[in-house]
């Protein structure tokens, strides 16, 4: 495909995710119905696709509309690329611009933006944006631009298995080029290779997983030791069970509300070469019980833009019910003396400090030890920590 196709491809595509196609279905539908697209062509589509949602509101601010054609428009425009080199109606290249769509291309796409609110030159939806900016007083418009942008891919070295030093080494032999990242011991950011991680020796090994810089820090704060009876009450995948498994001897369990979602987790543990318990009904009391509980996800907004646009006021509200409730029952499973952990990958104070606070104020016999925030600036996902135990009682 040319350039110019993979652009009318990606437009297609992004029309319907705006009608409300979730993104991965949309590229999977995309690429089963057009078997002529190869491995290159699809990975480019998608970047385009994944582009065009981080900066939805900014690039249809400069392409005229909301639709998939004005957004690659706009991206083009903002990229400083010449539309009329992709907009030529050749083969299969996107049409001509229109007379209207020349007028948008002749304007200053900086003035452009900085004329429009705040929200939509930092593309966020409205009702976030005041949100945000009280969460992260000074920093909250930065933090939005860094989330217009693509995610650095990072894997975990399973310290189980192999340490960051030969783990790199060994990427390397696969055509990876990885480096240490300061976030975390285990952390290794990727600069050359991302896709072929899965079909790689290390990965293949359990030596390395891919997992955010961030999540890995998060598990690094938490007081893992050995012999300790351990759950994890959301483990979705199992990414933060695995994670922790590989810090300590300790025993691991986890838990979803949607237990599919563990189902790859025994593999996976094998693969990594550590023990970690699967269950329906966690039987504490437990010396540490991680809730990475659900939440905006606005932390993680680069790696899934879509949901940014997904998520409403009322699902917002929603979530923090889910959050409180799960805070209330998880803490009836630690043990005395033992480690409530709350975590989300948000930069959002609702489900974060004021969680917390809310938690506190409802359960006066707890207290907070630590509270940590992670934001993208940072390198990884935004996250957020807070270590709670009862108050009076020490291990
Ligand atoms: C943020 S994800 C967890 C990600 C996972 N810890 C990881 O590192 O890969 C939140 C998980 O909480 C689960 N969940 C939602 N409501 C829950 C509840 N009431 N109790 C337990 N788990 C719940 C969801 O199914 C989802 O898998």
């Amino acid at each position: 495909m040319t350039p110019a196709a993979r652009i009318a491809a990606a437009a297609e595509i992004l029309d319907d995710i705006l009608e409300g196609a979730p993104a991965e279905k949309a590229l999977t539908g995309w690429a089963r119905r057009s078997r002529f697209a190869g491995s290159k062509d699809r990975a480019a589509i998608r970047d385009h696709v994944f582009d065009a949602l981080r900066c939805r509101r900014s690039f249809g601010l400069l392409g005229g509309a909301e639709t998939g054609r004005a957004l690659l428009l706009g991206q083009t425009i903002a990229d400083g690329r010449e539309p009329s080199d992709i907009f030529t109606g050749e083969g299969h290249a996107p049409a001509p611009l229109s007379p209207e769509e020349e007028a948008l291309v002749a304007r200053d796409p900086a003035q452009a933006l900085s004329d429009a609110p705040r929200a939509v030159a930092c593309d966020m939806p409205d009702w976030v944006w005041p949100m945000l900016d009280a969460s992260l007083p000074g920093q909250a418009e930065e933090v939005a631009r860094n989330l217009r942008h693509r995610a650095p891919v990072f894997l975990r070295v399973n310290l189980r298995k192999t340490d960051p030093a030969r783990a790199i080494a060994d990427l390397a032999e696969d055509g990876i080029v990885a480096e240490p990242h300061p976030l975390a011991e285990t952390a290794l950011i990727l600069t050359e290779g991302a896709r072929k991680v899965a079909q790689s020796g290390p990965y293949q090994d359990g030596h390395v997983e891919l997992q955010d810089a961030a999540s890995q820090a998060v598990v690094a704060s938490l007081p893992l030791a050995d012999g300790l009876r351990v759950l994890d009450y959301c483990a979705g995948g199992g990414g933060k069970t695995l994670a922790m498994a590989g810090r300590a001897d300790a025993e691991f369990t986890a838990h979803d509300a949607l237990p599919a979602r563990m189902k790859d987790l025994p593999d996976r543990a094998a693969r990594a070469g550590v023990q970690v318990n699967v269950t329906d009904r966690p039987d504490g009391p437990y010396d540490i019980v991680l809730c990475d509980v659900p939440c905006s996800g606005s932390g993680a907004w680069r790696r899934s833009p879509d949901g940014k646009w997904r998520l409403t006021e009322a699902g917002f509200a929603d979530l923090l019910g889910t959050q409180s409730e799960i805070l209330d029952l998880a803490a009836l499973l630690v043990a005395p003396g033992g480690v409530l952990a709350y975590a989300t990958c948000s930069v959002l104070a609702p489900e974060n400090r004021d969680q917390v606070e809310a938690f506190l104020s409802r359960h006066p016999e707890w207290e907070l030890t630590t509270d940590m925030q992670w934001l993208p600036t940072d390198g990884g996902d935004g996250f957020y920590l807070a270590q709670l135990t009862r108050s009076g009682v020490t291990s």
